[in-house]
């Protein structure tokens, strides 16, 4: 790995570095977050959130916009954040559109050419970056994941898909039914071609009947979502949980829209969350 910046933030450490994935057969950037429990003498060891970001984003949104260094550096919690998809492969169409190829990889194994070489988020996300982390960084294998609307889907499936893998979810604002609107549509059919049972294999909301472990959802939504109506459908999730006796907190928020001032307001709420089932609150 070649870290790239280090920025002292409250007494710990926000660090991006770059290295070689053997899995997207590219060079990733990553960003992380070790709380100052994680650094210099006496240091141990910390539990690990990843933070999954949406459509366009870098490892950098969530990093500089959030607001989450503070908690978690209380917390002695490490936040890492991957990209949202390989770059610059130079494959056709990739940089086209904001909501297909770079900065939408959607958080899936592609089995569609020319996608499926690179385009494995999920194997990267899932196995890869926390393999090299827990190798050479202070970060242990207690992991809990969370996101932001396709990023918030991502932490969903992550979760539902490895039964004792994370101990804690949560997920803003996510893209809970793709199989049935306009953004997962467009990448399911582009990553995984037409057929709607492999769809089913990378949509929450269809895993939740089948899921082996019952790990409690913590999902928040504004009201005012740009998004809600056309792409994120909470409902169809929380109908499909309450179905299949899976708990959910699925909490509506009154005005707040889509974007990092509403992950901000409540970005503490998802911290203690997830410290509390890794032992930090
Ligand atoms: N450009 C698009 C929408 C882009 C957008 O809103 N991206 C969100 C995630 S949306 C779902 O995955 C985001 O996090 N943007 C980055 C940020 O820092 O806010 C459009 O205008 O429709």
């Amino acid at each position: 790995m070649e870290q790239l910046a280090t920025n002292m933030c409250f007494g710990g450490e926000h660090r991006r570095y770059r290295h070689r994935s053997d899995v997207l057969y590219c060079d990733m950037e990553f960003a992380v977050f070790l709380p100052p429990v994680a650094l210099g003498s006496g240091a141990r060891q910390v539990p690990v959130l990843y933070w999954l970001s949406g459509l366009t984003c870098t490892d950098q949104n969530f990093m500089q916009k959030a607001g989450a260094q503070k908690l978690a550096a209380e917390l002695g919690m490490a936040i890492v954040c991957p990209d949202t998809s390989p770059r610059g492969l130079d494959l056709p169409g990739e940089d086209d559109s904001y909501d297909f190829g770079s900065g939408a990889g959607f958080y899936l194994n592609a089995t569609r050419e020319p996608w499926s070489r690179h385009y494995r988020m999920y194997d990267y996300v899932v196995t890869e970056l926390p393999s090299l982390l827990e190798r050479e960084l202070p970060v242990t294998d207690q992991r809990g994941v969370s996101g932001h609307s396709m990023g918030g889907h991502g932490a969903l499936i992550c979760a539902l898909k490895n039964p004792g893998r994370y101990r804690s979810v949560s997920a803003f604002a996510p893209i809970a039914n793709p199989s049935e609107c306009p953004w997962g549509q467009k990448a399911f059919s582009g990553y995984l071609g037409g057929d709607r049972e492999q769809w089913a294999e990378w949509d929450a909301t269809l895993l939740i009947p089948g899921a082996k472990e019952r790990l409690p959802l913590l999902v928040d939504q504004g009201t005012s979502d740009q998004f809600l109506e056309e792409q994120l459908a909470p409902d169809a999730l929380a109908d499909a949980c309450e179905k299949a006796h899976h708990p959910i907190e699925l909490r509506m928020h009154r005005g707040y829209d889509h974007s990092y001032f509403f992950i901000a307001s409540f970005i503490d709420d998802h911290l203690r969350h997830h410290g509390r089932a890794l032992g930090l609150v």
